[in-house]
Order: C-alpha cells, then structure tokens, then sequence
C-alpha cells in the first residue's frame, strides 16, 4: 500500500507526515497539491491523508474554505469507493467540514491554542487504526485552537453504539475524566470514523510522535496498525 499527503496553502504538517510515513515507517509516499485532482495513482488498498496546519488561514471556519479544494473532490470520491483517508487535526476539521465525518470541532473551551501531550486511548478493535493500539494510553501532542469535538446527542449516542469512536482522551492511568480532556470535547472525544469505517479523524498528531529522535514513537503504533490492517 502507499500514503498520499495532501498539501493545502497553510499547511504546515504535511513534511512532518511525509518524513514520519516515509523515514519512520519505510512507507511509499506521493506527496499531493490542493489544486490537482488526480488520485488515479490510487487504489482502494492505499491511504491518502489530510495533514494538519492553518489552510487558508483558518478564514471562516478552520477547514471550511479547504474543503472546495479540486483536491478534496477527488477525496471524497476516493473515500465513497472505499479508499481509507485520515485527516489529522486540521485535516480533521477538513473531513467534518466536508461531510465526510460527523460532528464538528469547535474553538478550544478555554479559547485558547493548546500545545502539550495529552494521554489517548482506544478500546475499539473495529477499525484498522485502531486494532494495534487498544489497551495502553499513548502519548500524543495536540496543537490546535479549534479542537472540540461537538455532536448532538443523538450522533454521538450511535457513534458510540456502532464504534465508530476512535480515541478518547484519558490521564496516563487510562482513566477517562474530564481533567484529562485538554479542549472539552464531548465525552473527551479525540478521534472518530464514519459509519463504513474507512475515514478516520484525529486532533492529536501521531507524526509529531514517530521518531526516538523526538523521544516518543506512540504515533507509529497507529500508522503501523493501518499498514498492518488493510
Ligand atoms: N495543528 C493544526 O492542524 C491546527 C488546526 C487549526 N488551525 C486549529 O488551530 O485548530
């Protein structure tokens, strides 16, 4: 299988996911610009990801204007025939925006942009992020002003019933409790997929956390499990 990492203007951590993906986890990568279309090079096996950063500046809505990217019309093509894509923070807000994922990121509940690790944890075997990284929390950075997963009640009750959530945020024990949740996110949500289970959407940056020169590899625990399980 190959990566995709899509670049929008604003992105800034795209060379991290292309560094971590292709020297951290000896992966095939084909680095990808907003204004292109062509994701021909693609089949369903493959990945394409949508990297963190400011696209278009954070204008309106972060990930709102990205979102009519000729790039993004290809990814959601791509994503309706079954191909797996990952937004990662503002890929995230991309992927919500879009419609391909539920719910919104709402700004901070402090109103503030967060920066530090934070603890995450999964108890969900049903997806290919996941299968490899249930059991011990990780640690993962955040880094975002607008990270505060919001969804009706409803929403998230079927989330939660179809497993469609991913990563919770927890303390390092593993305890989900709300000291452990940097944003106020709804029942510390970090991370979730659709229904089909092959978008996936997270805040924290398991590519800022891939590398023992960065003194954390917890990050390649999640790609290695996409790797593992497609
Ligand atoms: N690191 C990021 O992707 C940040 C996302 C977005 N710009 C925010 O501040 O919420």
């Amino acid at each position: 299988m190959k990566f995709g990492v899509v670049t929008f203007p604003g992105s800034n951590c795209d060379q991290d996911m292309v560094d971590a993906l292709r020297n951290d986890l000896n992966q095939e990568v084909i680095a990808l610009w907003h204004k292109d279309k062509d994701l021909s090079m693609f089949s369903t096996e493959d990945c394409i990801l949508l990297p963190g950063g400011f696209s278009y500046g954070d204008y309106l809505r972060c990930g709102a204007i990205a979102k009519f990217s000729p790039m993004m019309q290809s990814v959601v093509e791509f994503a309706n025939k079954g191909g797996r894509v990952i937004g990662v923070c503002n890929g995230f807000q991309i992927l919500c925006e879009a419609g391909l994922l539920p719910g919104a990121l709402l700004k901070n509940q402090n109103q503030q942009f967060i920066c530090k690790n934070i603890f995450m944890k999964s108890e969900n075997t049903h997806t290919s992020i996941t299968k490899e990284v249930t059991g011990r929390p990780l640690m993962i950075p955040v880094a975002h002003g607008e990270g505060r997963y919001y969804a009706d009640e409803a929403t998230l009750d079927n989330l939660f019933a179809n497993n469609q959530v991913l990563f919770r945020y927890c303390d390092e024990f593993g305890n989900i409790i709300e000291s452990a949740n940097p944003n106020g996110a709804v029942r510390n949500i970090a991370g979730i997929c659709n229904k089909e289970r092959n978008v996936f959407g997270m805040m924290p940056h398991p590519e800022r956390a891939s590398s023992e020169a960065l003194g954390n590899r917890d990050g390649q625990l999640i790609f290695q499990s996409l790797i593992n399980n497609n």
